[in-house]
């Protein structure tokens, strides 16, 4: 009868810690899902990054969560231009062959426990407090894509003992996230930006133009237009190559990105033409700007396959606008009025002797004088060698 008793108490005890045991798994299991579907319903790479960079770690109580991505064309790094990654800086980090990720998975799969120094190196960047860890294989297509390291300060918390299904399946998640954040982010990408030049393409600025003149009328702002056509630029094809001329319209789409604002907006127009949009900038802001870009391009030095030095010039047309000089109730021809007015301005300056600044007032505004702009510079030659 006691042993009896005995076995009763014993069987409560062992059902309640079963009991509690089922209730701990169900939560665990109710906040993977909770994340699985956070992770699905991520629209952009930098979105995603920051739910497994930032949230895991609370969410999973860890002590460093760590991502290792393959990006050899620089793909997720174009896209992820203006993200800045959470602390410390190794939590992000990208490679551009698989041989640092085949080091970590030589047989493609979870590696849980303590992990060797050398390994530990690599997976955790000066991080010694990680005592246990998880690294998980990011893989689509059979191919290495990635690597997500799980780092804790607890020994025991990924150790051999425990099945680790259900990471192993967050990670086919993650992979797939990442793999369709990047594509369906590049396709949109490709579909706006000039590839050679990394800076938006004429279709992006036609839809560009006319939202920047609705928001120019709806805060009474002046908005400014700008055509940037190179100098004698057949004169570099027909010198140096095309594949020289396509470095020169690489480098100019560069100049003016770095010398421009991030609410400026640059495009390349057509073959050697780039067309810009200066929002909240009036004509005088708008000269100046454009002789700046002007004599950077002039000074900027570029070397052909021998290596030898050589520069080029731009000729560049400014107009601008201001609601009040709005003449078309439909933006569509409020547009084209703008950019007949910066193609004819280019004109101007191309007539003038090109390496110059000038600009064209909208036929229903009051023409400007701008004599401190008629900057050409004679001591550049067009094409100049060895300078
Ligand atoms: N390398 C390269 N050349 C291009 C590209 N697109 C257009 N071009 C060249 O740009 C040159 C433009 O020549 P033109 O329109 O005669 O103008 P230009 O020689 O710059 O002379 P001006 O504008 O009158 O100063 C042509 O030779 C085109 O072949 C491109 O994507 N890459």
């Amino acid at each position: 009868m006691e042993s009896l008793k005995q076995e009763n108490t014993d069987l409560k005890r062992s059902l309640r810690l079963l009991t509690t045991k089922v209730e701990q798994n169900e939560q665990l299991l109710r906040s993977f899902f909770d994340m699985e579907i956070r992770l699905f319903s991520c629209s952009n790479l930098a979105e995603l990054l920051d739910l497994i960079l930032v949230e895991f770690k609370d969410h999973f109580q860890l002590s460093a969560v760590n991502l290792m991505l393959l990006d050899p064309e620089n793909a997720a790094r174009d896209l992820l231009e203006s993200y800045t990654p959470p602390q410390p800086e190794h939590s992000l980090r990208f490679v551009d062959n698989q041989q640092l990720l085949k080091s970590l998975f030589p047989t493609q799969t979870l590696r849980v426990g303590e992990l060797s120094p050398p390994l530990k190196s690599i997976a955790f960047p000066r991080t010694p407090y990680i005592l246990s860890s998880a690294l998980l294989p990011l893989i689509r297509h059979n191919c290495l894509i990635g690597s997500l390291h799980l780092g804790s300060n607890d020994p025991d918390r990924y150790s051999d003992h425990f099945d680790y299904d259900y990471i192993n399946h967050l990670a086919s998640v993650i992979a797939v996230c990442i793999e369709n954040c990047i594509n369906q982010q590049n396709m949109k990408r490709l579909s706006i930006i000039d590839m050679l030049t990394k800076v938006y393409n004429r279709r992006a600025f036609d839809q560009e133009i006319i939202k920047e003149l609705s928001r120019a009328s709806r805060h009474d702002r002046p908005l400014s237009c700008l055509f940037i056509d190179l100098d004698y630029f057949k004169l570099v094809n027909d010198n140096f190559g095309h594949q020289i001329g396509d470095k020169v319209l690489r480098a100019i789409g560069l100049l003016l990105r770095q010398n421009l604002r991030k609410t400026d907006f640059v495009a390349r127009y057509g073959g050697e033409e780039f067309a810009i949009l200066l929002p909240n900038c009036d004509s005088h802001k708008a000269m100046q700007i454009s002789d700046q870009l002007r004599n950077k391009i002039a000074h900027m030095v570029i070397h052909n396959s021998d290596n030898t030095p050589f520069r080029i010039s731009a000729s560049i047309g400014v107009t601008h606008c201001t609601s009040a000089s709005f003449t078309f109730d439909d933006l569509n021809a409020q547009a084209h009025a703008l950019l007949k007015a910066a193609d004819e301005a280019v004109y101007q300056a191309k007539e003038k002797g090109r390496n110059r600044v000038e600009y064209r007032a909208l036929p229903n505004m009051k023409p400007e004088l701008f004599s401190a702009f008629d900057t050409r510079d004679t001591s550049l030659s067009p094409v100049s060698i060895n300078d």
